[in-house]
């Protein structure tokens, strides 16, 4: 359900072919994050300084954020090669194993949806991290035996949505662990405009502000809402993306002034009208949404909670009085408007 959305954050086909193309290649074109990025450049300075391996780097965020991009990143400035994979991918150890032995000496190795590693995967994952060494396992029966084996050293890269969501043995394995926030609407700004630069679309200033603004924080999103306003701009107004041009194609898009869509709207008038503004239990709301518990937790609440929309209480959910606001209601009951 959440791919047809055209605010979902999760990446379409479309996207996957068009971020190739825009996907920042350096440090320098990676925008915003700033902490992050200044702490890598850093460690990715003193590793090669030192003719070392960079330490492994978790990133984990919301869908959408650059996780994928960093990636590429760091390898691309540390100047050895990436190699990606993703946890549900590597079904045996023996994948594993064979990756890790066809690394050369300093490779990246990016493991997309880490936390959906098999246990027994993982066990190969915990000595190749920690001593370059994996141990594996030569015939079968009575006469198998074990022999290790080294590895190159390497530097493993792996994302995941919530850091949470990882063991604590694989967590602890990781030096480096930087977490990606969402993005501020000048930042987003930014990217619009370099996307619309790299496209060859002709976006005005006012029009990228106003892409910005609705696109929940994340680049993904951004760049999927210039190229429907391209289409817009291209149909109905000679092609220029201007800030009404923007603001208009955004009314044919359903994506109100916050960026929320109807999905959005239904889940704060859901939590509003039938629970009088909670709480309210994830699975019921899952449940009445025909929405997975996951996709709501990871894809669709964050982005409210961090814009004050939605609180997470030991109870569930709860609708705050800007929520109410924003669907034009008055607020009444014990929103948890003291909160912010
Ligand atoms: N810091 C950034 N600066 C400019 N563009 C960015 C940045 N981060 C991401 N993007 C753009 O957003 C797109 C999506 O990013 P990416 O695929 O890295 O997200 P992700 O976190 O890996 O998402 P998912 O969780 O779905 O795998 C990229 O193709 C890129 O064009
Ligand atoms: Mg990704």
């Amino acid at each position: 359900m959440t791919e047809q959305r055209i605010i979902g954050a999760g990446a379409t086909r479309e996207d996957e072919a068009i971020e190739a193309s825009i996907r920042p290649q350096r440090l320098a074109d990676y925008l915003g994050q700033q902490p992050v990025r200044e702490q890598l450049d850093i460690y990715i300075q003193a590793a090669k300084q030192r003719g070392e391996a960079l330490d492994h780097v978790l990133i984990f965020g919301p869908p959408g954020l650059g996780k994928t991009t960093l990636s590429h990143v760091i390898a691309n400035e540390l100047g050895v090669s990436l190699r990606t994979t993703s946890g549900p991918v590597i079904e045996k150890a023996g994948d594993l194993a064979a990756l890790l032995t066809n690394l050369q000496p300093h490779d990246v190795l990016f493991i997309d949806e880490i936390h959906r590693l098999s246990p027994v995967v993982e066990e190969v994952l915990y000595p190749a991290m920690e001593d370059f060494q994996i141990d594996i396992m030569i015939g079968e029966g009575p006469a198998a035996r074990s022999i290790k084996l080294d590895l190159p050293p390497f530097t493993l890269v792996g994302a995941t949505t919530r850091a949470g969501l990882l063991t604590a043995p694989l967590r602890d394995r990781f030096g480096i662990v930087q977490r990606l926030e969402f993005y501020s609407a000048a930042e987003l700004t930014r990217i619009v405009r370099r996307s619309a630069q790299i496209l060859g679309i002709d976006c005005e200033p006012g029009g990228a502000d106003e892409i910005a603004r609705r696109s929940r924080g994340t680049p993904r999103i951004a760049n999927r809402l210039l190229r429907r306003v391209r289409d817009y701009a291209q149909v109905r107004a000679g092609g220029r993306i201007d800030h009404e041009v923007a603001g208009a194609a955004m009314q044919i898009l359903k994506v109100d002034a916050e960026g929320f869509d109807d999905l959005d709207r239904r889940l704060l008038n859901l939590i509003i009208e039938n629970f009088d503004g909670g709480p309210v239990g994830v699975e019921s709301l899952a449940a009445a949404l025909s929405e997975e518990r996951g996709t709501l937790e990871d894809v669709i609440e964050p982005y409210l909670i961090q814009q004050g929309f939605l609180v997470r209480t030991a109870r569930g959910r709860m609708a705050t009085h800007k929520a109410w606001r924003h669907l034009g209601l008055q607020p009444r009951g014990p929103a948890a408007e003291t909160l912010f």
